[in-house]
Protein backbone atom coordinates (compact mmCIF):
# COMPACT_ATOMS: atom_id res chain seq x y z
CA UNK A 1 0.00 0.00 0.00
CA UNK A 2 1.19 3.32 -0.71
CA UNK A 3 1.17 5.96 2.18
CA UNK A 4 0.54 9.12 0.04
CA UNK A 5 -1.50 11.35 1.41
CA UNK A 6 -4.07 13.47 -0.53
CA UNK A 7 -2.89 17.03 0.22
CA UNK A 8 -5.24 19.11 0.88
CA UNK A 9 -5.44 21.53 -2.05
CA UNK A 10 -6.28 25.30 -2.30
CA UNK A 11 -9.86 25.58 -4.94
CA UNK A 12 -7.25 24.51 -8.04
CA UNK A 13 -4.31 22.61 -7.99
CA UNK A 14 -1.14 25.30 -7.64
CA UNK A 15 0.79 25.05 -10.41
CA UNK A 16 4.36 26.20 -10.37
CA UNK A 17 4.12 29.81 -12.05
CA UNK A 18 7.77 29.65 -12.32
CA UNK A 19 7.82 27.22 -14.93
CA UNK A 20 9.24 28.29 -18.06
CA UNK A 21 7.29 30.18 -20.67
CA UNK A 22 3.73 29.04 -18.29
CA UNK A 23 0.96 31.91 -18.54
CA UNK A 24 -2.47 32.15 -17.59
CA UNK A 25 -4.62 33.06 -20.64
CA UNK A 26 -8.05 33.51 -18.84
CA UNK A 27 -9.05 36.48 -16.95
CA UNK A 28 -8.93 36.29 -12.96
CA UNK A 29 -11.78 39.06 -12.62
CA UNK A 30 -14.56 38.30 -15.02
CA UNK A 31 -18.50 37.98 -13.91
CA UNK A 32 -19.12 34.90 -14.21
CA UNK A 33 -15.84 33.55 -13.39
CA UNK A 34 -14.02 32.25 -16.24
CA UNK A 35 -12.79 28.54 -15.51
CA UNK A 36 -8.35 29.00 -15.49
CA UNK A 37 -6.78 28.15 -18.52
CA UNK A 38 -2.85 27.76 -18.26
CA UNK A 39 -0.82 27.76 -21.83
CA UNK A 40 3.11 26.69 -21.98
CA UNK A 41 4.68 27.20 -25.25
CA UNK A 42 7.32 25.00 -26.20
CA UNK A 43 6.77 22.73 -23.58
CA UNK A 44 7.78 19.97 -25.58
CA UNK A 45 10.67 20.00 -27.82
CA UNK A 46 10.01 18.60 -31.46
CA UNK A 47 11.92 16.00 -31.13
CA UNK A 48 9.80 14.93 -28.26
CA UNK A 49 6.48 15.16 -30.33
CA UNK A 50 8.16 13.51 -33.28
CA UNK A 51 9.12 10.81 -30.71
CA UNK A 52 5.46 10.63 -29.14
CA UNK A 53 4.06 10.49 -32.64
CA UNK A 54 6.56 7.89 -33.79
CA UNK A 55 5.58 5.70 -30.53
CA UNK A 56 1.97 6.03 -31.43
CA UNK A 57 2.21 4.99 -35.28
CA UNK A 58 4.20 2.01 -34.53
CA UNK A 59 2.37 0.49 -31.55
CA UNK A 60 -1.02 0.88 -33.25
CA UNK A 61 -3.78 3.62 -31.72
CA UNK A 62 -7.24 1.83 -30.67
CA UNK A 63 -10.17 3.80 -30.09
CA UNK A 64 -9.80 5.88 -27.50
CA UNK A 65 -12.73 5.43 -25.16
CA UNK A 66 -14.31 7.90 -22.71
CA UNK A 67 -15.21 7.80 -19.02
CA UNK A 68 -19.41 6.75 -19.08
CA UNK A 69 -21.84 9.11 -17.47
CA UNK A 70 -24.10 7.09 -16.48
CA UNK A 71 -24.14 5.09 -13.46
CA UNK A 72 -24.38 1.72 -14.52
CA UNK A 73 -25.12 -0.33 -11.55
CA UNK A 74 -26.86 1.38 -8.14
CA UNK A 75 -25.89 0.46 -4.93
CA UNK A 76 -22.68 -0.80 -3.58
CA UNK A 77 -20.19 1.17 -5.66
CA UNK A 78 -17.18 -1.04 -4.26
CA UNK A 79 -18.55 -3.89 -6.31
CA UNK A 80 -18.39 -2.05 -9.28
CA UNK A 81 -15.66 -1.47 -11.92
CA UNK A 82 -15.19 1.78 -13.82
CA UNK A 83 -15.60 0.24 -17.33
CA UNK A 84 -14.70 2.96 -19.85
CA UNK A 85 -16.39 2.95 -23.02
CA UNK A 86 -16.26 3.50 -26.84
CA UNK A 87 -18.32 6.43 -28.24
CA UNK A 88 -19.25 8.37 -31.04
CA UNK A 89 -18.61 11.37 -28.85
CA UNK A 90 -14.79 10.16 -29.36
CA UNK A 91 -14.17 9.29 -32.31
CA UNK A 92 -9.82 9.79 -32.61
CA UNK A 93 -7.46 6.91 -31.72
CA UNK A 94 -5.41 6.71 -28.74
CA UNK A 95 -2.10 4.56 -27.19
CA UNK A 96 -1.36 4.23 -23.18
CA UNK A 97 2.43 4.65 -22.87
CA UNK A 98 4.20 3.51 -19.47
CA UNK A 99 5.44 6.54 -16.98
CA UNK A 100 8.88 5.08 -17.05
CA UNK A 101 8.91 4.90 -20.76
CA UNK A 102 8.69 8.89 -20.78
CA UNK A 103 10.99 10.08 -17.94
CA UNK A 104 11.26 13.49 -19.80
CA UNK A 105 7.82 14.22 -20.45
CA UNK A 106 6.35 12.85 -17.04
CA UNK A 107 9.50 14.88 -15.31
CA UNK A 108 8.27 18.33 -17.49
CA UNK A 109 4.34 17.52 -16.15
CA UNK A 110 4.74 16.89 -13.08
CA UNK A 111 7.24 20.47 -12.09
CA UNK A 112 4.82 22.21 -13.97
CA UNK A 113 2.10 21.06 -12.09
CA UNK A 114 3.97 20.22 -8.74
CA UNK A 115 2.46 16.62 -8.39
CA UNK A 116 4.22 13.05 -7.91
CA UNK A 117 4.26 10.99 -10.95
CA UNK A 118 2.81 8.18 -9.85
CA UNK A 119 -0.39 10.82 -9.88
CA UNK A 120 -0.01 11.13 -14.02
CA UNK A 121 -2.37 8.61 -15.82
CA UNK A 122 -0.21 6.88 -18.03
CA UNK A 123 0.58 9.62 -20.96
CA UNK A 124 -1.58 9.30 -24.24
CA UNK A 125 -0.85 10.22 -27.73
CA UNK A 126 -4.02 10.23 -29.55
CA UNK A 127 -4.29 10.62 -33.61
CA UNK A 128 -7.27 12.36 -34.83
CA UNK A 129 -7.69 12.23 -38.77
CA UNK A 130 -10.00 14.00 -40.48
CA UNK A 131 -13.46 14.59 -39.27
CA UNK A 132 -12.50 12.73 -35.77
CA UNK A 133 -13.10 15.18 -32.38
CA UNK A 134 -13.93 15.08 -28.98
CA UNK A 135 -17.31 15.69 -28.20
CA UNK A 136 -17.89 18.98 -25.02
CA UNK A 137 -16.84 16.40 -22.05
CA UNK A 138 -15.14 17.93 -18.57
CA UNK A 139 -12.53 14.99 -18.11
CA UNK A 140 -13.25 14.63 -14.15
CA UNK A 141 -15.79 12.33 -12.60
CA UNK A 142 -19.11 13.03 -11.67
CA UNK A 143 -19.05 11.44 -7.95
CA UNK A 144 -22.50 12.13 -7.57
CA UNK A 145 -22.93 9.09 -10.13
CA UNK A 146 -21.76 5.38 -9.13
CA UNK A 147 -20.16 5.12 -12.33
CA UNK A 148 -17.94 8.38 -11.16
CA UNK A 149 -17.33 7.11 -7.92
CA UNK A 150 -15.97 3.88 -9.46
CA UNK A 151 -13.41 5.78 -11.59
CA UNK A 152 -12.35 7.52 -8.12
CA UNK A 153 -11.05 4.20 -6.59
CA UNK A 154 -8.11 4.03 -8.95
CA UNK A 155 -6.39 7.35 -7.81
CA UNK A 156 -9.45 9.26 -6.73
CA UNK A 157 -10.60 12.41 -8.78
CA UNK A 158 -9.01 14.49 -12.24
CA UNK A 159 -7.66 17.40 -10.44
CA UNK A 160 -5.46 18.81 -13.88
CA UNK A 161 -5.64 17.96 -17.30
CA UNK A 162 -2.05 18.76 -19.47
CA UNK A 163 -2.87 18.59 -22.86
CA UNK A 164 0.22 18.76 -25.33
CA UNK A 165 -0.46 19.45 -28.97
CA UNK A 166 2.51 17.46 -30.90
CA UNK A 167 1.68 18.88 -34.49
CA UNK A 168 0.79 22.33 -36.19
CA UNK A 169 -2.72 21.61 -37.13
CA UNK A 170 -3.76 24.21 -40.25
CA UNK A 171 -7.15 23.40 -40.36
CA UNK A 172 -9.98 22.20 -37.68
CA UNK A 173 -8.88 20.31 -34.25
CA UNK A 174 -8.74 23.31 -32.43
CA UNK A 175 -9.90 22.95 -28.17
CA UNK A 176 -12.49 25.40 -27.45
CA UNK A 177 -13.49 25.82 -23.86
CA UNK A 178 -16.60 27.76 -23.92
CA UNK A 179 -16.87 29.31 -20.79
CA UNK A 180 -13.81 30.79 -20.70
CA UNK A 181 -13.00 34.45 -20.90
CA UNK A 182 -9.62 35.82 -22.75
CA UNK A 183 -7.48 37.80 -20.14
CA UNK A 184 -7.79 41.45 -21.24
CA UNK A 185 -4.41 42.38 -19.96
CA UNK A 186 -2.59 40.27 -23.00
CA UNK A 187 -2.75 40.86 -26.32
CA UNK A 188 -3.57 37.78 -28.85
CA UNK A 189 -1.97 36.57 -30.97
CA UNK A 190 1.73 38.24 -29.87
CA UNK A 191 3.08 38.83 -26.76
CA UNK A 192 6.18 37.46 -26.48
CA UNK A 193 5.41 34.63 -24.38
CA UNK A 194 1.95 33.61 -26.39
CA UNK A 195 3.67 33.85 -29.97
CA UNK A 196 4.21 30.32 -29.96
CA UNK A 197 0.48 30.03 -29.69
CA UNK A 198 -2.89 30.53 -31.86
CA UNK A 199 -5.86 31.88 -29.64
CA UNK A 200 -9.32 32.87 -31.05
CA UNK A 201 -11.58 34.66 -28.11
CA UNK A 202 -14.81 35.40 -28.10
CA UNK A 203 -17.06 37.57 -25.75
CA UNK A 204 -16.48 33.97 -23.88
CA UNK A 205 -15.10 31.20 -25.26
CA UNK A 206 -11.70 31.06 -25.53
CA UNK A 207 -10.30 28.28 -28.81
CA UNK A 208 -6.84 27.07 -29.01
CA UNK A 209 -5.24 26.45 -32.37
CA UNK A 210 -2.81 23.25 -31.76
CA UNK A 211 0.85 24.72 -32.49
CA UNK A 212 3.64 21.93 -31.92
CA UNK A 213 4.68 21.87 -28.30
CA UNK A 214 2.24 24.02 -26.86
CA UNK A 215 0.15 22.82 -23.70
CA UNK A 216 -2.88 23.84 -22.21
CA UNK A 217 -3.18 23.40 -18.57
CA UNK A 218 -6.39 23.07 -16.85
CA UNK A 219 -8.18 21.89 -13.88
CA UNK A 220 -10.91 19.78 -14.51
CA UNK A 221 -12.15 19.53 -11.22
CA UNK A 222 -11.80 21.75 -8.06
CA UNK A 223 -12.17 21.88 -4.01
CA UNK A 224 -15.69 23.24 -3.61
CA UNK A 225 -17.68 24.50 -0.73
CA UNK A 226 -20.91 24.41 0.53
CA UNK A 227 -22.92 27.72 1.35
CA UNK A 228 -21.86 27.07 5.12
CA UNK A 229 -18.10 26.57 3.94
CA UNK A 230 -18.01 23.12 4.78
CA UNK A 231 -16.27 21.13 1.86
CA UNK A 232 -17.40 18.90 -0.43
CA UNK A 233 -14.63 17.89 -1.58
CA UNK A 234 -13.11 17.47 -5.20
CA UNK A 235 -15.87 18.23 -7.50
CA UNK A 236 -16.23 18.48 -11.64
CA UNK A 237 -15.92 22.00 -12.61
CA UNK A 238 -18.98 22.22 -15.21
CA UNK A 239 -16.66 25.31 -16.11
CA UNK A 240 -14.20 23.22 -17.44
CA UNK A 241 -16.59 21.92 -20.74
CA UNK A 242 -14.30 21.73 -23.35
CA UNK A 243 -13.88 20.02 -27.24
CA UNK A 244 -11.85 18.83 -29.51
CA UNK A 245 -13.46 20.49 -32.77
CA UNK A 246 -13.77 18.27 -35.93
CA UNK A 247 -10.24 17.64 -37.29
CA UNK A 248 -9.65 18.69 -40.86
CA UNK A 249 -5.63 18.24 -41.05
CA UNK A 250 -4.47 15.36 -39.07
CA UNK A 251 -3.60 16.10 -35.11
CA UNK A 252 -1.81 14.57 -32.77
CA UNK A 253 -1.43 15.05 -29.10
CA UNK A 254 -0.70 13.85 -25.62
CA UNK A 255 -3.16 14.31 -22.95
CA UNK A 256 -2.00 13.65 -18.94
CA UNK A 257 -4.79 13.57 -16.72
CA UNK A 258 -3.63 14.15 -13.12
CA UNK A 259 -5.07 12.63 -10.07
CA UNK A 260 -5.50 13.29 -6.35
CA UNK A 261 -4.22 10.44 -5.50
CA UNK A 262 -2.16 6.80 -7.45
CA UNK A 263 -2.98 5.84 -10.32
CA UNK A 264 -2.20 2.34 -11.54
CA UNK A 265 -2.86 1.55 -15.47
CA UNK A 266 -1.66 -0.90 -18.16
CA UNK A 267 0.14 0.89 -20.96
CA UNK A 268 -0.62 -0.67 -24.25
CA UNK A 269 2.76 -0.67 -25.46
CA UNK A 270 6.44 -0.44 -23.84
CA UNK A 271 9.18 1.58 -26.01
CA UNK A 272 12.73 -0.06 -26.40
CA UNK A 273 14.00 3.21 -25.87
CA UNK A 274 12.59 5.96 -23.48
CA UNK A 275 11.29 8.95 -24.70
O1 LIG B 1 -7.68 16.99 -28.50
C1 LIG B 1 -8.13 17.98 -27.95
O2 LIG B 1 -8.08 19.10 -28.44
C2 LIG B 1 -8.83 17.82 -26.63
C3 LIG B 1 -8.69 16.46 -26.03
C4 LIG B 1 -9.39 16.30 -24.74
O3 LIG B 1 -10.11 17.13 -24.31
C5 LIG B 1 -9.17 15.09 -23.97
O4 LIG B 1 -8.51 14.16 -24.44
O5 LIG B 1 -9.67 15.02 -22.84
FE1 LIG C 1 -10.78 16.58 -22.33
Amino acid sequence: MSSFQIRPLPKYLPLNLNYPNLELITSSTSSPPSPPLYYCHNFLSSLECDALIQAGLEGGFHPSPVVGDEPEVEGDVSALRAKPKISNARTSTTIYLDREDVPSIVKKVTELTTVQPFQCELPQVAQYLPSQKYDAHFDAFDTSTANGQAFCQNGGQRICTVLIYLNDVGRGGRTSFPHAVWREDLTQPGSNMLDGGSFTRGSRGVSVTPRKGGAVIFFPSHNTSDANGNSLGLMLDPLALHRAEDAVDVKYVSQVWIRAGEYNGVPSRRLKTAI
